[in-house]
């Protein structure tokens, strides 16, 4: 079988991408996702998205998210945000998006290379020793720490991702140092990956929010640095409640190709 692929990557987070509107990816394709993501015998990517059709009157596409381990998981704010530049790619939206994705609904805007997607609302944290837990589609440990450049991300996040208290479903780990008020550096171990990713856009939400959260900052725009590159978010903050929650950056075409699979 020959499958026809796009490659995308926001901020460094890549991706392998499928116009699957006519459901050119076979049922039950756990280990063929993992080929295809493996960076050595396949195409190389930290997941697999599918676009495809709506499945309401209102939106332009779906959203489905693999993780490079093949699964199908929660939500992608990077993909998301790459997702939307392939929709434009594709001539299914010009600048603007409305999606649904594991997650729920989502809407998106383009301009000038910038794709900002609007994520879900978040009023729920869960405060640890010295790390907030929070779910901005996918589940995030923030642990705001120095040194963060100099941090083993892989073995440290696994430590933390395969500890009792995550033992169920597990969660990304995000490593984080304020650099400014507004400002933070992030590196971010994910879960399906298994390993350090050059960024995470539910990362950086949660990390924006965390830092929001704990007085850290006390603007509604946050900048975040990851090893690929810059994102910010922006948000409303009502007591402990966060809503309009936007995520922006990047996200460019890399190349197309066929694959024999
Ligand atoms: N890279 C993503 C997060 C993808 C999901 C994650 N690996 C999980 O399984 O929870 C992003 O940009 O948000």
């Amino acid at each position: 079988m020959k499958l026809e692929f796009y490659k995308y990557q926001g901020t460094g987070n890549d991706f392998v991408m499928l116009d699957n509107r006519d459901s050119i990816l076979p049922k039950n394709s756990t280990k063929l996702i993992r080929d295809l993501c493996d960076r050595k015998f396949g195409i190389g990517a930290d997941g697999l998205i599918c676009l495809e059709n709506p499945e309401n009157n209102t939106d332009d596409f779906k959203m489905v998210y693999f993780n490079a381990d093949g699964n199908e998981s929660s939500m992608c704010g990077n993909g998301g945000r790459c997702l939307v530049a392939f929709a434009k790619f594709l001539g299914i939206i010009e600048n603007s998006a409305r999606f649904t994705a594991i997650d729920g609904p989502h809407e998106a805007i383009v301009k000038d290379g910038i794709v900002s997607l609007k994520m879900q609302d978040v009023e729920e944290f869960k405060e640890g020793d010295e790390f907030i837990f929070l779910n901005t589609g996918s589940p995030h440990h923030v642990s705001f720490i120095d040194g963060v450049s100099h941090l083993d991300v892989k073995k440290e996040g696994a430590a933390i991702r395969y500890s009792k208290l995550y033992r169920d479903g597990g969660t990304n780990v995000n490593f984080v140092q304020e650099i400014s008020k507004d400002t933070f550096s992030v590196r971010t171990y994910e879960r399906g990956v298994e390993d350090e990713t050059l960024s995470c856009g539910t990362g950086v939400t949660a990390v924006a929010l965390a830092a929001s959260f704990t007085s850290k900052t006390d603007s509604e725009k946050v900048k975040l640095i990851t090893p690929g590159g810059e994102l910010s978010v922006s948000f409303k903050k009502q007591d402990k409640k966060f809503t309009d929650v936007w995520l922006s950056g990047p996200a460019q075409q890399v190349f197309k190709g066929d694959i024999l699979c």
